[in-house]
């Protein structure tokens, strides 16, 4: 960190003074061997056969940063003086491609909208199937430059636009702003319900008083279903200096990886059989990680429609010596069972809006998935 102050003098006071980037200065493919180095697989392994998703968050996320780092690239600095840090995984939508330990995989991506301070990135993933490279996996990530110590906010390089196309993609970052504003104006924390999930959810109150009493109190999960404080699991981690990042916090990935397998095995628990992943939805870093700190992760399944099995992770960390526990991560994963699960109730006023906010995460998903027996993508 005391190397890290020295870079100070390289922060832009404005953003005017940095020169603009084009899209093609931040694009970069890499490829990751399973095919042709096969001592790289035991990493990405599960018992099944198929690629770790949470390794694929971790790869994710350290291609975002990557790419951001290209893109406010000073040729004469042999340091970047920007510490770029993951602000929210956006979206990440699973193509319906079965992922193979055995064959290569590649990733491409590039900076496709800049703010002040921060950028967002679109990346791809593609697999070696019969000779060509498939897609498997469309991920945005939102990024935001902070300066050399990681204390306060730093510029980034503008983007200038080269075609329709590219005009096309800053235009859908844009807009992507744009809903990520409304849809947290609309946050269940701030305000109430719509009418409309007003009434579902009295619905679903009326749907479990016993018929038996004339009571508000005496409740009865009707068939099929279950309370939704049931399908809870938590884990507990200690963060060791091991998953650092280069800011001496805690990795971004490691932190996905570890809520996205609490929330798989969540999903596992609740429907029965192995669930598919099928998107990550607005998985926002609110606060940094310390090394040392304990990370409690606590996971539920706070709805359910048909196959899917919509899963909430909420993070929080606490010091060993201090007992107040921050929130620093919440996630969202919906996953697909084989066969149909049980529907969730929710008992209590909070938990209904966990099933409404649960609900709206799921409505948001870009295009329907029909589950595929080639849809492999495990923990
Ligand atoms: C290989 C190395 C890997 C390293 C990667 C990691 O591991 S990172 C580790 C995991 N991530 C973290 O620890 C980050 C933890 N979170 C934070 O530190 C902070 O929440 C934050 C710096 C991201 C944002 O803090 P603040 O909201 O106070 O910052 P500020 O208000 O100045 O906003 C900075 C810019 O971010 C944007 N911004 C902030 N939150 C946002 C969100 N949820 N979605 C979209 N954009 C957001 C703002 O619009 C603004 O952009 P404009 O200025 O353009 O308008």
């Amino acid at each position: 960190m005391e190397e890290r102050k020295l870079l100070h003098s390289f922060l832009a006071a404005s953003q005017k003074g940095l020169p603009p980037r084009r899209m093609k200065d931040s694009y970069i493919e890499v490829l990751l061997p399973l095919g042709s180095q096969p001592e790289l697989r035991e990493k990405y392994l599960t018992v099944q056969n198929t690629v770790r998703f949470g390794r694929i968050l971790e790869d994710l996320d350290s291609l975002g940063v990557l790419i951001c780092y290209m893109h406010n690239k000073i040729h004469s600095a042999k340091m970047s003086p920007l510490s770029i840090v993951t602000a929210l995984v956006d979206r990440i939508d699973m193509c319906k491609k079965s992922l193979s330990p055995e064959q290569d995989i590649k990733f491409s991506g590039h900076v496709s909208w800049v703010g002040k301070t921060s950028m967002e990135v679109k990346m791809h993933m593609f697999q070696l199937h019969d000779n060509e490279f498939s897609p498997v996996l469309d991920a945005t990530f939102v990024m935001v430059a902070r300066d050399s110590e990681n204390k306060g906010p730093a510029f980034v390089n503008p983007l200038t636009l080269e075609s329709p196309e590219e005009e096309e993609i800053f235009r859908q970052g844009e807009l992507n702003k744009g809903t990520r504003v409304a849809f947290s104006s609309m946050s269940l924390l701030k305000m109430a319900p719509t009418a409309e999930e007003r009434t579902a959810i009295h619905e679903m109150f009326l749907n479990t008083l016993d018929p038996k009493t004339v009571s508000f109190r005496s409740r009865v999960l009707p068939p099929n279903a279950v309370w939704m404080e049931n399908s809870k699991l938590k884990s507990l981690d200690i963060c060791h200096p091991q998953e650092r990042n280069i800011f001496n916090r805690i990795f971004g990935g490691f932190l996905m990886r570890k809520a996205y397998e609490l929330g798989w095995a969540t999903a596992c628990n609740f429907g029965g059989s192995r669930p598919f992943i099928v998107a990550v939805d607005d998985i926002m870093f609110q606060k940094p990680v310390e090394v040392g700190s304990l990370l409690f992760l606590s996971s539920q399944v706070c709805f359910t429609q048909g196959n899917y099995i919509q899963v909430r992770v909420h993070s929080e960390v606490a010091s060993l010596q201090d007992k107040e526990h921050m929130t620093t991560n919440v996630f969202h994963f919906t996953f697909m069972s084989e066969k149909e699960v049980p529907l969730v109730f929710p008992r209590t006023y909070g938990e209904s809006m966990l099933y409404l906010d649960g609900q709206r995460h799921f409505s948001s998903m870009s295009a329907p998935v029909t589950l595929k027996k080639d849809h492999l993508i495990e923990p």
